[in-house]
């Protein structure tokens, strides 16, 4: 395309979420991207004429969706755990520490074998991208040389992510999956700074103390610090099941609470992101408020491990930062439109039990997995919607592709083809996904 500061011009429908509209859908706008992957401009199509004259482009060179076709924003994933793809969708029948100890930390520890993480590493960004996840927050293992191969797999295939070396210090149940408090000190700085020295562009460390049944409180105290002296991300867990806040109130007695625990530690902050919170009290969600710090709802994991139902009104209600995570491998499906859908069948399934609660609509839901998703890993100054200045992270949705899981009716207009999509689609009508201005599907 023509130099004058935009790269590719796309002409067609667009749906995505705003600040002020849960979901805002034009039929016929256009976009440009520039060569650093921005949008420069979002207009309505009948303004083509001037933007050409303005940006220096030609008509004949743009892109034009077909009638069936529609731009989203790429999906944010708020919380997967890599290693875990392993073993997606099997080992479901244990609820969270049996679960652990059974299945999880014996796969994680294999992660010391660089040949073995390759594989699934490549596998896991290959097959989340396919699905339209442009952002992922992931969770690594304890192991350090595995996690930075995660960030450079992430790289490689131009996915957007945090990649979280796990950090646990107690594990009696498998004590060979665990490192001592210096050692995983000394190896979360490592990995912090090798990563950073590789400047990748999209791929960026966070804090990941495990959950605070497998940190000692001096880990915890070190990585507070280390987050805080970096201005780095933080991940991890939270009352997620009720054995779990159980067990933590006997570990951490002088905690008020599980927030207090990672409160009391500095590790809740307006960059954190904990997953689940089924059970946080009001309070405990007043000061998640307070500090800016996120949940990462996982309605597939809080099922598949009978863990419990997260209220995410009360969520909202509270204005805490919510967005979806589909909890790879307690959630047994890598796809963000599994998790859109499992939201909404909590929610239905909450108000079953209470008729005066609000069911989250497709549009919420919708709102949740992009910029809300973004919201919550503090990414919403670059992704999560089309605001010119953001980067371009997209999903071209075809519904008419060859074996579409969709049928199209001539009355179906784009709200009704978007919620189509969100409840019917799968990977096969993500016909590109861009990140950053590029495409990263189909891989090159
Ligand atoms: O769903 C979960 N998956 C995990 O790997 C994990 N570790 C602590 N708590 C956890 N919950
Ligand atoms: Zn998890």
């Amino acid at each position: 395309m023509s130099s004058g500061g935009v790269a590719r011009v796309f002409r067609g429908a667009f749906a995505h979420s705003t600040r002020d509209s849960v979901l805002s859908v034009h039929p016929d706008f256009v976009l440009g991207v520039n060569e650093q992957g921005k949008i420069v401009f979002f207009e309505d199509g009948t303004n083509v004429e001037s933007l050409s004259h303005q940006w220096g482009f030609e008509t004949s060179d743009i892109e034009l969706l077909a009638p069936h076709e529609f731009f989203m924003p790429g999906m944010v994933d708020t919380h997967i755990h890599a290693p875990q793809y392993a073993y997606t969708g099997t080992h479901l029948d244990l609820p969270l520490l049996d679960w652990l100890n059974r299945y999880t930390f014996p796969v994680e520890s294999c992660y010391v074998d660089l040949d073995f993480a390759q594989d699934i590493y490549t596998k896991v960004v290959k097959r989340t991208l396919c699905n339209g996840t442009t952002t992922a927050c992931y969770f690594a293992t304890i192991h350090t040389e595995a996690s930075l191969l995660l960030g450079q797999i992430a790289d490689d295939f131009g996915q957007r992510a945090l990649i979280g070396k796990v950090c646990m210090d107690q594990n009696s149940m498998v004590p060979n999956y665990k490192e001592q408090t210096d050692e995983c000190k000394d190896e979360t700085d490592r990995f912090i700074h090798e990563l950073l020295k590789k400047k990748y562009a999209l791929v960026k460390p966070i804090v990941t103390p495990r959950f605070a049944i497998s940190c000692s409180s001096s880990l915890l105290s070190d990585l507070g610090k280390i987050a805080k002296n970096n201005d780095l991300h933080i991940q991890s867990h939270i009352s997620e099941n009720k054995e779990e806040v159980q067990l933590v109130k006997e570990l951490f007695p002088d905690c008020t609470s599980y927030t207090d625990v990672y409160l009391k530690h500095g590790l809740l902050t307006d960059k954190t992101v904990m997953a689940h919170g089924c059970y946080l009290t009001d309070e405990e969600l007043m000061i998640f408020h307070e500090k800016g710090a996120a949940v990462s709802h996982c309605p597939n994991s809080n099922i598949s491990l009978i863990s419990g139902f997260l209220n995410v009104r009360n969520v909202l209600k509270h204005k805490v930062k919510l967005g979806l995570g589909t909890d790879v491998a307690g959630g047994y499906s890598p796809s963000m439109l599994d998790a859109i859908r499992r939201a909404m069948d909590t929610s239905k399934a909450l108000c079953i039990q209470d008729a005066q609660l609000q069911p989250l609509s497709y549009k919420e839901a919708f709102r949740l997995a992009t910029l809300g998703g973004s919201e919550v890993l503090s990414l919403d100054d670059c992704t999560g919607n089309f605001e010119v200045g953001k980067d371009f992270d997209a999903l071209r949705v075809n519904i008419c592709v060859p074996g579409s899981p969709i049928d199209l009716f001539p009355r179906d207009d784009l709200e009704v083809i978007l919620e189509k999509f969100l409840n019917l689609g799968d990977d096969r009508n993500i016909v590109k996904v861009y990140v950053a201005g590029k495409q990263v599907v189909p891989f090159s």
